[in-house]
């Protein structure tokens, strides 16, 4: 009999993917018996539905050896009995679909795939342990995982969700995939999904049971609150099945139901309880989902002490989502690095990270750079931070990309959990501060009140206030440090007089020790950066400059000022040694707090500096007065604020591509400042550098 032209054709179309025939074979005669010869529905997108099997038929045959190299060898002549009679049946089925032309009958399509991945779970758990993921199956667990879907095991069993991880086998281009919040990940997670149906959350409940409280460790004398929840429930209420509660299978032994508690905000991760009547056990029947949740909350309010009554059970499992979510899903969130232990920087062995020169004149990332776009945060922040020059051919200066400061030697910089007493943090917290109807202690240190908004933004009447003391801190209050340290470091030690320093207000947020999550909406500056930001070549002369490519609102945080973090003396003696004088990335004092200092240690008298090391406010550049952007301090880590965040919101809504400004709030007239000041090209009516002449700004403006 001549040969099936469309069998070749399959043969051809997987040989192009690398499948040989022998393969292919075997897998084809399958799909065909079990499409009924519709041939259409295997060659669909490029015969999809068969690679599809083959791969999984590789997958399981994979695991299936797996799992017979794991059992005990008193298993092994079973399996191999097994393994035969396998065999058989495959021959069985070969000789029953001969390959040939045969007329085609439209049949529905079979859901081979949902099939697959019921005949292999081990395989689905295998891969996500070897991913490396946080979300790891323990080894033990892999060598005892059921071959078929896995049964319920418990009359009832508390189960948290989530979609399946598979690890992508591609290198995943950071510009492409959406960002796991800077981090870079050597085998990225990657949300396994169905090429052609909708994960469903049933599907996703059996494929992966990522945490599951079993029956065993309800009785075993654990007295984990989920355990005593279980077990101090009343027998004598019977729950009774309602709309809330799914039937999940009638399988032989009884039926499974189960109840949707709580879910994280888009649904990836869920509660649920789940209740089978096993053969002999009474029916167990749900009554409601309300009365279980007050049931619960009454046992926790009484044997747990808890004291807020207005406490929700609900919003403690949505928190309990989203804290799973969180840790599964976002590593880059990590505590912030006690910067002392980062080692002081080497300038005469700095890596130039722009060193490459590409064809149209921009040096480039070497690290990477995907398509033709720079990230200059090098994938280290949530958003891409892209580079532009459509002015002139300069080049971005060397600088090393950090998203966090870091100490450079000397500064003293203490992150010890122990010096966070409970007035300085909101450790009975849960949730979402904001929810709250009263301010938490974290809030009771921001003027007794939340200083952001449920969309992030900073609150208005906070913002105004911040925005007036930095346009005019003379007319706000200012303190004058006795012995300034400021003066003294600029003066080589000689005390000079204080020039006054502005008390501005501080934004306490959230954090490790507070009992609300990462989520919390007091916490925005610690998030990082959210705006898609834009280093580009101002038309104007003033270099590089910082723009978003998104309009944004009133009040939103665009980056905080990330640097070095240095004493004033560091400071100084860095100055005056370098040939980089006139290209200095202006320094910010962090001395809010200076003007109430009786006796100032000269290691606590800090400043940022972001010329070698820094983030992309390095790049904002100055206008006088009305600066689209304000620096407010933010309290995060350290309680005596003499380390503190500068965070840089918006004074106003700010289009897309408009350039963003900051007031450094330049002495254009202090001649002995080590640091001299450039010519001002702020353009602002209101520019403070009046011995700049106006032919002098035009001239420079044309020669850019
Ligand atoms: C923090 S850096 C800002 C980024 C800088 N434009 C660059 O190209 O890297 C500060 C430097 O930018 C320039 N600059 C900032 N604001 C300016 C302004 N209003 N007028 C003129 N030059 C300005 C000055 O050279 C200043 O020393």
């Amino acid at each position: 009999m001549p040969p099936n032209p469309r069998v070749l054709q399959a043969f051809r179309a997987m040989r192009d993917l690398g499948i040989p025939e022998e393969k292919t074979k075997p897998v084809l005669k399958k799909l065909l018996k079990v499409y009924d010869k519709n041939w259409e529905l295997i060659e669909q997108e490029n015969y999809r539905v068969l690679a599809d099997a083959i791969f999984d038929s590789d997958e399981s045959e994979a695991c299936y050896s797996v799992a017979q190299q794991m059992k005990k060898p008193d298993d092994a002549e079973a399996a191999e009995k097994k393994k035969v009679e396998q065999a058989e049946r495959m021959k069985a089925i070969e000789e029953e679909t001969q390959i040939q032309e045969e007329p085609e009958k439209p049949l529905k399509r079979v859901r081979l795939r949902h099939q697959d991945s019921q005949a292999s779970p081990s395989c689905i758990n295998q891969d996500t342990n070897s991913s490396g993921s946080l979300l790891k199956v323990p080894k033990s667990e892999v060598n005892e995982l059921p071959e078929s879907q896995p049964e319920l095991q418990s009359p009832a069993e508390i189960a948290i969700t989530g979609p399946v991880l598979s690890t992508n086998p591609q290198p995943v281009s950071p510009m492409k995939r959406g960002r796991n919040n800077g981090k870079h990940a050597d085998s990225p997670i990657m949300l396994r999904k169905p090429k052609d149906e909708p994960l469903t959350d049933e599907q996703l409940r059996v494929e992966v049971p990522l945490a599951s409280i079993m029956p065993e460790s309800l009785t075993n004398g654990d007295t984990s609150t989920e355990n005593n929840m279980v077990k101090e429930h009343d027998p004598t209420k019977t729950m009774n099945l309602s709309n809330h509660i799914q039937e999940t299978s009638n399988e032989t032994n009884g039926l499974s139901a189960k109840l949707d508690i709580a879910s994280s905000s888009s649904g990836e991760i869920k509660i649920s309880l789940r209740c089978k009547s096993d053969k002999g056990n009474p029916k167990i029947s749900f009554e409601s989902e309300d009365s279980v949740l007050k049931t619960m909350e009454d046992i926790c309010l009484k044997s747990y002490k808890f004291l807020d009554t207005n406490f929700s059970l609900k919003n403690l499992m949505k928190d309990m989502c989203e804290c799973f979510l969180d840790l599964g899903s976002d590593h880059s969130r990590e505590p912030p690095v006690n910067t002392d232990a980062i080692p002081p920087t080497d300038y005469l062995n700095t890596e130039n990270d722009f060193e490459k020169t590409t064809e149209n004149g921009f040096q480039e990332n070497t690290h990477f750079i995907p398509d033709d776009i720079i990230d200059i945060a090098k994938g280290q922040e949530s958003v891409i931070i892209s580079l532009v020059n459509e002015v002139n051919t300069e080049c971005p200066p060397s600088f090393h990309y950090i998203p966090r400061n870091a100490v450079f030697q000397d500064a003293y910089v203490n992150f010890s959990l122990v010096r966070i007493t409970n007035e300085n943090c909101c450790s009975t917290c849960f949730g979402n501060c904001l929810t709250s109807s009263t301010p938490c202690p974290c809030a009771l240190q921001t003027g007794g009140e939340f200083a952001y908004t449920n969309e992030g933004t900073i609150k208005e009447d906070i913002l105004d206030g911040c925005i007036k003391t930095n346009r005019d801190p003379q007319k706000c209050h200012v303190s004058y440090c006795e012995e300034c340290p400021l003066e003294k470091s600029k003066n080589e030690g000689v005390l000079g007089t204080c020039k006054g320093h502005s008390d501005r207000s501080f934004i306490k947020e959230c954090w490790l020790k507070c009992g609300c999550n990462k989520k919390c909406g007091n916490r925005v500056v610690q998030c990082g950066i959210r705006y898609e930001l834009q280093v580009f070549m101002t038309p104007g002369g003033k270099g590089w400059g910082l723009r978003a490519l998104e309009d944004l609102p009133k009040g939103a945080f665009v980056c905080e000022f990330v640097g070095e973090v240095l004493t004033c003396n560091e400071l100084y003696n860095r100055v005056s040694q370098s040939s980089r004088k006139d290209e200095y990335a202006y320094p910010v004092f962090l001395d809010a707090e200076w003007g109430e200092e009786v006796e100032f240690k000269e290691d606590e008298a800090l400043c940022l500096d972001a010329t070698y090391y820094g983030n992309v406010a390095r790049f904002i550049n100055h206008r006088c007065f009305d600066a689209n952007l304000v620096e407010i301090p933010v309290e995060v880590e350290n309680p005596d604020r003499h380390y503190y965040h500068l965070a840089l919101f918006t004074t106003r809504e700010v289009k897309a591509l408009e350039e963003l400004t900051r007031d450094y709030g330049i002495d254009f007239d202090d001649n002995d400042d080590p640091i001299k000041a450039f010519e001002c090209l702020c353009g602002s009516p209101f520019c403070r550098n009046i011995k700049v002449s106006r032919g002098s700004r035009k001239r420079k403006c044309a020669e850019s």
